[in-house]
């Protein structure tokens, strides 16, 4: 297409590096923009030498490769990668909103209408990366960006594996929050432990903590194994009813991302939802 540059390759000239936006376990994320085309991108850059201490190069190729070729409106886009002596540099979508988790802590908690929209976006995400045989694995508030549209964008495919394996994680780093029973006692798990998670948050957006967030760890993993939580009485029905149908600690007894977009408590706080799924349901 006249004037549009397929750009073989990037270095840090085509670049102007702005504000830090984050930082996480490998690197810091800057505001960045292309020089040629003025678009506004994040800038994820990563140490070599940490890359190789901490032994990761495979997740990293393994979190590029899925998450550049995973199209979804609301999955964070991967526009390319580059590298130079030092560091690996990690093109990304920029969410103007920022970091759900940042958002949580801000607002304490979040009305039903902001909570179903981000509940169906991420259970839309997800349904897509299921049929692609990926499973995120990681869900949690610090992975969910909000787009300047106000659109939930899923992130940080580090821990994705693109098969339905029991791989155990390398290290267990962050919340135990998230984690659902059979990837606590490290068993074989499916895609279904993102549906979990899909639960977990639901509550902690409505709720402002997650359902089984105590002080000591081993409580934490005392409650998740007997899936032991108390869902508040001020909660409404619809959602209560939601909450208890995905997280269970069967993993074949939760509901599926579909069911999930389909159940009556988001449709009523997410008219949305009925269209997309209405639409969804005829063209299959
Ligand atoms: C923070 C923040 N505040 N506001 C107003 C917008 C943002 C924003 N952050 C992002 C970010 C962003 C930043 N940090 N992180 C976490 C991180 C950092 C390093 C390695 C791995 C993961 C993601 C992105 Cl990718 C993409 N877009 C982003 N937008």
């Amino acid at each position: 297409q006249a004037g549009e540059t397929t750009k073989m390759s990037w270095t840090l000239n085509d670049f102007a590096i702005g504000r830090p936006l984050g930082k996480g376990r490998f690197g810091h994320v800057y505001l960045g923009k292309e020089n040629a085309s003025g678009y506004v991108v994040a800038l994820k850059v990563l140490f070599k030498k940490e890359l190789v201490r901490l032994n990761v190069p495979h997740q990293l190729r393994r979190e590029v490769e899925i998450q550049y070729h995973l199209r979804h409106p609301n999955i964070l886009r991967l526009y390319g990668y580059f590298h130079d002596a030092e560091r690996v540099y990690i093109v990304l979508e920029y969410c103007q909103r920022g970091e759900l988790y940042r958002i949580l802590k801000e607002r304490g908690r979040l009305n039903q209408e902001d909570t179903a929209k981000y509940i169906y976006q991420l259970s839309s995400a997800l349904d897509f990366c299921h049929e692609r045989n990926v499973i995120h694995r990681d869900i949690k508030p610090e992975n969910v960006l909000i787009d300047k549209n106000g659109d939930l964008k899923l992130s940080d495919f580090g821990w994705a594996v693109q098969h339905d394996g029991s791989v155990k994680r390398a290290t267990i780093c962050g919340t135990l929050d998230y984690l659902p029973p059979e990837m606590l006692a490290q068993m074989p798990h499916t895609h279904k432990v993102d549906n979990w998670s899909v639960g977990i948050l639901m509550f902690e957006c409505l709720v402002g903590k997650a359902p089984f967030e105590v002080p000591t760890q081993s409580e934490t993993i005392d409650r998740i194994k007997r899936c032991h939580f108390k869902l508040p009485d001020s909660m409404e029905a619809g959602a209560k009813e939601l909450i208890n149908k995905i997280i269970r600690i069967e993993p074949e007894e939760r509901l599926s991302l579909k069911e999930v977009m389909a159940h009556p408590w988001l449709i009523q706080h997410y008219p949305k939802a009925a269209s997309h799924h209405a639409i969804e349901t005829v063209t299959k």
